[in-house]
């Protein structure tokens, strides 16, 4: 089976409904901030403060490639569609799956949150910048499925019949 990625805007559950996808279906599963963070030695909101959000992309866009394309749930940062080579790249090896998010919902879930340095200063309006522009990225993916008021064992059973019936 190619790699299922996960994409979708900061707070969409990627992370937590990529682990329960691959209890589900018996893959293992790589998160690229986790991932980075571990090759790195350091948090990614310290990677951003000490060497600023374009380095941050080049370790993200290095990562997607050295990681396996085949049996493997990979959970990706939410700007991993910015770089169109990204995209490309998920696309051609894998199955792309968007979880969107309604914005209200994606500010409540990330009200207290401080581990996203994008989101440190006027996060209402960084948030709805941010999601506008990348909108039109997420929708490049083969599969969408909508996470808002949805709990995760929800999201993870949607995924899988998606999976099942898709011919990707
Ligand atoms: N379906 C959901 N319903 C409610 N809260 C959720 C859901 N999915 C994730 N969350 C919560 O939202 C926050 C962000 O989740 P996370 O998996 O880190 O998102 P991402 O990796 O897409 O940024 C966490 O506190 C998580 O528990
Ligand atoms: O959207 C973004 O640009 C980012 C999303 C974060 O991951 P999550 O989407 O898992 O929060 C993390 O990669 C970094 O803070 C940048
Ligand atoms: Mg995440």
């Amino acid at each position: 089976m190619k790699a299922i990625y996960l994409t979708g805007f900061m707070g969409a559950g990627k992370t937590t409904v990529g682990k329960r996808l691959g209890e589900v279906l018996q893959l293992p599963v790589i998160d690229t901030d986790a991932y980075i963070e571990q090759q790195v030695g350091k948090t990614i909101a310290a990677i951003f403060a000490e060497e600023g959000e374009e380095a941050f992309r080049a370790y993200e866009r290095e990562v997607l490639k050295k990681l396996p394309t085949e049996h493997v749930v990979i959970t990706t940062g939410g700007g991993i569609v910015i770089q169109e080579e990204n995209r490309q790249f998920m696309r051609k090896h894998g199955i792309v799956i968007y979880l969107h998010c309604e914005l209200h919902e994606l500010l409540q879930r990330l009200g207290d949150d401080a581990t996203r340095p994008l989101l440190m200063e006027n996060k209402q309006k960084k948030m709805k910048q941010l999601f506008e522009q990348r909108l039109p990225w997420y929708h490049e993916a083969h599969i969408t499925i909508d996470t808002t008021n949805r709990t995760v064992d929800d999201i993870v059973e949607n995924i899988v019949l998606m999976l099942k019936s898709s011919r990707i």
